[in-house]
């Protein structure tokens, strides 16, 4: 998913990889910029990126809007793309102290295990990364798979004295490019592992993704926020273009805050060859993705880092006074963004789905509990007709269940049908059985 890893897919033969490349940072190749220490970024026309931010003050001033774009409700301050549906564009939805919080919570916490990161697999857990970038710290290599913080000098001395490996601190924290919160998303599989040790996404950004995903969600639902990726882009990062087709229900949004300097973003279509519609996000900015976007390529091809075009002025000096303005030089060069996702719907885990064919019903109508983890949990309680079935998986298969009902009269057992069906077989003796009974096939895979 990210540029490193996704180069040689398509080159340039794809309109988002046209784009991609349009808008990614390169630098001057003219001699007369070559001698100057400073590298100049090549100019990039950007007359075509949407820029929410004044489409939301124009429209507020003369209810106007651009051809294309559209607000989700009257009223609201969400914005549409006609030809994309499902996509929508909260502009400053987050306030300054939201993003400070956030921006705090995403160097200082998030990080920690056992939430994992992009570090994980050459270090194994590290644990305070941010306090130990601020005290200048160094990680070495205490054995195979052991590494530990130590202050400067001590490190030096322990590294020179075993030859064994270091990194130091803030390194590490400049290189921090993804961490994952509540179920834990396994990049080298591409897939959620429910059994990975997890924290619950903290309660506040539960709340805040609750209430800006409600605009999106299927009426009378309300979003559950079971996984989150923070991804972490400093100069020259990208985040190339991807699905995000690992959760199970797409009707749900993934809710996506930029924090930090201001990036663009690219939306395309369903094939890469859809040409992509770049946007400015900005620090505050939430975007949601559901239904059809949910299918649509996106990524990050650019943020921007100088002071005219990374507007983060007023959330510079909001931060100059946290941790010994170490937060404010880290966000000055840097962009955060928390992506917040419904992994696992109910429907997937209780799928149930009428079979067909003559040999689908399995008899009288019954009640099943459906708990949770504990049996303090209230359990729900659901009909079960002949021919429904229900699968157990992943977090399911550890909630307490049963069946404390059958119904065997005729209004409820509701297998009117079925009975008519077998009145032939074998001299009603069936039909006969199944008028008083349920039979429940359950098929297990055991290693
Ligand atoms: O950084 C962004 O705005 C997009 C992030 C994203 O698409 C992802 O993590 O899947
Ligand atoms: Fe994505």
């Amino acid at each position: 998913m990210y540029e490193s890893a996704n180069v040689s897919d398509d080159a340039d033969r794809t309109a988002f990889r046209r784009a991609e490349k349009n808008y990614k940072l390169y630098y001057e190749q003219d001699s007369k910029f070559s001698r100057k220490k400073k590298k100049l970024p090549k100019p990039v026309d950007l007359s075509s990126v949407l820029d929410f931010n004044s489409i939301s003050q124009d429209f507020n001033r003369t209810g106007v809007l651009p051809d294309g774009i559209r607000v989700a409700e009257a009223d609201s301050q969400v914005f549409c793309i006609e030809n994309r549906p499902g996509f929508y564009f909260i502009p400053n939805a987050l306030s300054l102290e939201e993003q400070c919080k956030w921006i705090k919570e995403s160097l200082m916490t998030f990080p920690q295990p056992p939430n994992r990161t992009n570090h994980n697999a050459i270090y194994g857990p590290v644990t305070d990364l941010f306090e130990s970038a601020k005290g200048n710290k160094v990680l070495v290599q205490e054995d195979t798979n052991i590494w530990k913080f130590y202050d400067g000098e001590e490190a030096i001395a322990k590294a020179k004295q075993r030859s064994c490996k270091s990194v130091s601190a803030s390194v590490l924290l400049r290189k921090l490019r993804w961490s994952t919160l509540g179920l834990q998303f396994d990049w080298s599989k591409r897939n959620y592992d429910v059994s990975l040790p997890h924290n619950n996404i903290p309660d506040a950004l539960c709340q805040l993704a609750k209430t800006h995903a409600a605009i999106a969600m299927p009426s009378g639902e309300e979003f559950r926020p079971e996984g989150a990726i923070v991804n972490y882009f400093g100069l020259g990062d990208t985040l190339g273009g991807h699905l995000d087709d690992m959760e199970a229900d797409w009707s749900k949004p993934i809710v996506s805050m930029s924090l930090g300097c201001k990036a663009i973003f690219l939306l395309g279509g369903k094939s890469k060859e859809d040409p992509p519609h770049a946007m400015y996000l900005r620090s505050g900015d939430v975007v949601l993705m559901a239904g059809e976007a949910r299918e649509c390529f996106h990524g990050v091809p650019r943020i921007f880092i100088d002071e005219e075009n990374a507007d983060i002025g007023a959330l510079e000096s909001e931060l100059s006074h946290e941790s010994g303005d170490f937060i404010a030089e880290y966000i000055k060069t840097s962009r955060i963004n928390i992506n917040i996702r419904q992994v696992i719907p109910l429907e997937a885990i209780l799928m149930t789905w009428k079979l067909t064919g003559v040999n689908q019903y399995l008899g009288c109508k019954a009640i099943f509990l459906l708990g949770g983890k504990s049996k303090e949990d209230p359990p729900h309680a659901m009909y079960l007709r002949s021919g429904d079935v229900v699968l157990m998986a992943r977090e399911a298969r550890a909630c307490f269940h049963g069946v404390p009902r059958i119904f065997i009269d005729e209004e409820n057992a509701d297998i009117g049908a079925l009975e008519s069906e077998l009145s032939h077989e074998s001299g009603d003796f069936f039909a006969e059985y199944i008028k008083t009974s349920r039979i429940n096939i359950n098929i297990r895979q055991v290693f």
